[in-house]
Order: structure tokens, then C-alpha cells, then sequence
């Protein structure tokens, strides 16, 4: 029992990571995830797919450190959160592809509950927006979309889930329909402040509440894996969004301590401790993990393209061949030419909630190429983190933090992270172990199986790889951050309410 398993099933890739219990990585294998874009806006995941890749790579990833089932304490899932998955109980079988968060369909949903007047009261319930990203109106659209659907659901022959409640029970055998508080946390379903499924809710949105899975603690008994899929049993004892995995692989557990993980998206989430904080300011209440029947809180900001940018300039635009070309490129870029990109290819998400936004570039001259497109696509990060911060700070006026912890894939790009200090003008620190989303997930495995330290063990632990200090002057900020601001008034369809 000397390791411990982290499934990151995340929107680009699927990937499984073996630690030691000192939390120390040891081997690791990833899968692709095919992104299906059947009209403009819709963003469709096989959950057929990503079944195949959890087990591919996990059976990889254990290979590659020559361990067995017996040798493993346990398993933590963490998951790219609110995609949508309905399946048949009886067969195990997706009715329809997985609706993923980028997706859009529901848009015009969303606007006639808004119009409706639902989100006063549906944000005081879930702390969150009314919004195709959350679940519940892609829910209510395979229940009306899906031949047959709705009544399966009404039968009580039909479950949802997040991506890790499918996978739980896809591991379990079909044994157990379950998530933890995270996950639930982002379907506009659950009342995060008493912990519990909302049948108003449900009912607002259409929604059998039998479709629901029974909501636990992130560091739980979740079950057993079936013993045929990893040569003997494995027990599954952590659960939580990819996010919230990174607040706690990044060990914000101290109110006030905040994270940025810039994935595909980016998502700031601000540790609020046991007082679950209000925004005036159009970001999400939400909450960061629930241990031992305890629920902590966070204020988080959500933008939907941050890497997605620079997958854009690879796949889209051709300008790069690998991801990783992007700050060579843009390094090129004349220091003079002032180009801005607003990626708002899926609309725009915190603080704007502009769904039927769409992208911009802006400030164009003769001269502008492709090294000023690509430098304008890593600096929409640091611009969108500032945009979420300036919430953030407007929500709170107790002082937070001032050090801003990154993690996710974008995080290499040292010029897109050195821009996120300039423009907030704030140190941003990048710790030794990047992959905390895993590090969050593995963590909860240990804990609750007891061979990790508690969290004040585990913080200690924390290493800073290195700190981007900010160098901008303050007028040249200043001149961008208009220039942003203008841009994305550009872009806008409607003004917040
Ligand atoms: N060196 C790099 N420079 C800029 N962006 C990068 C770099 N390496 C990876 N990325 C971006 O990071 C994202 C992948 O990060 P990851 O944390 O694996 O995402 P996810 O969890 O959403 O699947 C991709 O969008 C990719 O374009
Ligand atoms: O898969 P990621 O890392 O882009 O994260 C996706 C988020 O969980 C969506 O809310």
C-alpha cells in the first residue's frame, strides 16, 4: 500500500499519474480526448472514449512504476467539471455524447430563465451564474433532445453525472452512483449552503431528481474498482473537480491563499474559508473541498480559453506547430505594435457572462503578423486574470493575498506568466510539482486512507519552482489595461446585470 493513483480526466487529455505516499510523482501516461464541434458553439466529448483512456492509461501508469493493484492505497479522480453525462443504469451506456462545459447550445435556454427572473434566487441557492457552462440546462436539453429520454429519466432507468461520477460507476461496476461536493457544486442543482440537491431547483430546470447521484465528502469510500480492470480490487477514496483538486494540490487552505490553473480555461479560485462569500461582482461562489462533513468555500473566477488561445494559433491559424513554440514566437513581436486578442471564442465567462460574445482581434496595423497575434494570445491571460482579480478585490475588502500560486499547462510559458505579474503587478509563483491538479486529487486518496499527513503536513510540503516578479512601469500598464478594457467593450452583447 505504498502509492497512490491521481486520474486527471481533464478536457484535453486524460492522464494518470502514480505517486509514492510521499506524494512524490513516479511514472504517468496520457490520452488525447477528441474534441467534437458538431455546430458553431457545441463542444462534444465520446464518454466511450474517455472511459477507454482512464483505464488505458492507469493500467500504463502502473506498468511503468511495476506496481500491482495490492500495492495501491488508493485512487483520487479529479475531472474537467460540468460536463454533462446520461446513461442507461441498465446497460451502463451513454444515451448521447457528453455536453462539455465550453458548450453553448443552451444559451437561449439560459436567457428565458434569466428573463424569467430564476437567477436571484438560483445564485443565492448554487452561488453561480445562470449559464449554459453549469449542468443543468445541458441536462434539460438531452432530456428533451434524446428520443425517449425524459421518460427513462421519469422511470428512473436513467443517471447523470459529471465526468467523474461516470467514471465512478463505469470502475465501480455500475455499483456506485455517487460524486463528491464539488461536482455537485457546479450543476445549478445544489444548495451549497446546507449541502444538499435543491428539489425547487430540479424542478425549475425540468429535471427528475432521480437522475441525481448520492453526494459525498472529497475524501471518501467511493467503492472498490471492479477487480478485472486492474488485476485486483483498488479502492477509490478521493473525488473532486479539477479545480478544486489544484486549490488543494496548491494548498490554499488558509483563507484569503488563491491559485490560477490555466489549462484549456483558466480558473481563480480564492479560498473564503468556512464563510461562504457573496459576489457583487459577478464571479461564483462555489465550494473548494468537503472534508469530514466540512464545507470550505471559495469565490472563483472562470475564463473559458486561456491555453485554448494557444491551441488556436497552433491548430487554427497554423502559426505554431507545438504549444510550447508560442514564446518563441511571440518573443519576435515589434515592442511598439499594441495587438489585442479577446479569445471570446465560447463567449466570454467571468466577470462578463456574455454568452454570445464572440472573438476579436483589435489594434491591427500593416505591420502586424503573426509573432504580434501570438503575443496578444498569451497576454489575454494576464489581462482576464486582472479582470477576475479586480472582482475579486471589489468583493472582498479585507485584504487577500498578495502572491498569486500557478499551475496548469500554460504555466510554461514563461511569458505569458511573467505578463500576469506585470499586469497585476503582483509576484506570481509557480511551484515545483506542476501537475497539482493530480498532486489535489492524489492527496484526498491518501488522506482518507491514511497514509498522508493532514493538511497542515501537506502545505509544509509545498515547493516554489519560481517566482515571476513584476517589471512593467506603471504607465505602460496602465496604457494596456485601457486598451484591453476598450477591446473588450468591443466584444460585448449585453451588459451584466
Ligand atoms: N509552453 C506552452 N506555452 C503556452 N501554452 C501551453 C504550453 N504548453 C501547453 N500549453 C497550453 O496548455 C493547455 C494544456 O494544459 P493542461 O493543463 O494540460 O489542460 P487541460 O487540463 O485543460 O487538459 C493547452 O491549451 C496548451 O495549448
Ligand atoms: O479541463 P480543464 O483543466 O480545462 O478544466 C475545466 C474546468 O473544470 C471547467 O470548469
Amino acid at each position: 500500500m505504498s502509492h497512490l493513483i491521481a486520474i486527471d480526466q481533464g478536457t484535453t487529455s486524460t492522464r494518470a499519474i502514480v505517486f509514492d505516499v510521499k506524494l512524490e510523482p513516479i511514472s504517468s501516461a496520457q490520452k488525447e480526448l477528441r474534441q467534437i464541434y458538431p455546430s458553431p458553439g457545441w463542444v462534444e466529448h465520446d464518454p466511450e472514449e474517455i472511459w477507454s483512456a482512464v483505464v488505458a492509461t492507469v493500467r500504463e501508469a502502473m506498468s511503468k512504476a511495476g506496481i500491482g493493484a495490492k500495492d495501491v492505497a488508493g485512487i483520487g479522480i479529479t475531472n474537467q467539471r460540468e460536463t454533462t453525462v446520461l446513461w442507461d443504469r441498465s446497460t451502463g451506456k451513454p444515451i448521447h455524447n457528453a455536453i462539455v462545459w465550453q458548450d453553448r447550445r443552451t444559451a437561449d435556454a439560459c436567457a428565458a430563465l434569466r428573463a424569467a427572473g430564476l437567477e436571484p434566487a438560483v445564485k443565492e441557492k448554487t452561488g453561480l451564474v445562470i449559464d449554459p457552462y453549469f449542468a443543468a440546462s445541458k441536462i434539460a436539453w438531452l432530456l428533451d433532445n434524446v428520443s425517449g429520454a425524459r421518460s427513462m429519466a421519469e422511470r428512473g432507468s436513467l443517471a447523470f453525472g459529471t465526468v467523474d461520477s461516470f467514471l465512478l460507476w463505469r470502475l465501480t461496476g455500475g455499483k456506485i452512483h455517487a460524486t463528491d461536493a464539488t461536482n455537485a457544486s457546479r450543476t445549478l442543482l445544489f444548495n451549497i449552503a446546507c449541502g444538499k440537491w435543491d428539489e425547487e431547483l430540479a424542478t425549475q430546470f425540468a429535471i427528475p431528481m432521480g437522475i441525481l447521484p448520492e453526494v459525498r465528502d472529497c475524501a471518501a469510500n467511493f467503492g472498490d474498482t471492479s477487480p478485472e480492470l486492474f488485476e485486483g480490487s483498488i479502492r477509490i477514496c478521493g473525488i473532486a473537480g479539477d479545480q478544486q483538486a489544484a486549490t488543494i494540490g496548491q494548498c490554499c487552505f488558509t483563507p484569503g491563499m488563491m491559485k490560477a490553473t490555466y489549462g484549456t480555461g483558466c480558473f481563480l479560485l480564492l479560498n473564503t474559508g468556512d464563510e461562504l462569500v457573496r459576489s457583487h461582482h459577478r464571479l461564483l461562489s462555489t465550494i473548494a473541498y468537503q472534508l469530514g462533513g466540512q464545507r470550505t468555500y471559495a469565490l472563483e473566477g472562470a475564463i473559458f480559453v486561456a491555453g485554448a488561445a494557444v491551441q488556436w494559433l497552433r491548430d487554427g491559424l497554423h502559426l505554431i506547430s507545438r504549444s510550447s513554440d508560442a514564446d518563441e514566437l511571440a518573443k519576435k513581436a515589434d515592442p511598439r505594435e499594441e495587438v489585442y486578442l479577446v479569445p471570446a471564442f465560447v463567449g466570454l465567462g467571468a466577470p462578463y457572462w456574455d454568452a454570445e460574445a464572440r472573438g476579436a482581434l483589435l489594434g491591427l496595423t500593416r505591420n502586424s503578423g503573426p509573432a504580434e497575434i501570438a503575443k496578444a494570445a498569451l497576454e489575454a491571460v494576464g489581462f482576464q486574470t486582472r479582470d477576475l482579480l479586480e472582482a475579486m478585490h471589489a468583493d472582498l475588502p479585507t485584504p487577500t493575498d498578495t502572491v498569486l500560486r500557478v499551475d496548469g499547462g500554460m504555466t510554461a510559458s514563461a511569458l505569458a506568466m511573467q505578463f500576469v505579474a506585470d499586469i497585476l503587478n503582483a509576484p506570481v509563483d509557480r511551484p515545483v510539482v506542476m501537475e497539482t491538479t493530480s498532486l489535489g486529487a492524489a492527496y484526498l486518496a491518501g488522506y482518507q486512507s491514511g497514509v498522508c499527513a493532514d493538511l497542515a503536513g501537506f502545505s509544509a510540503s509545498w515547493q516554489l519552482d519560481r517566482r515571476f516578479v513584476p517589471v512593467m512601469d506603471a504607465a505602460s500598464r496602465a496604457r494596456k489595461w485601457a486598451g484591453w478594457q476598450a477591446a473588450i467593450a468591443r466584444v460585448r452583447t449585453r451588459c451584466p446585470h
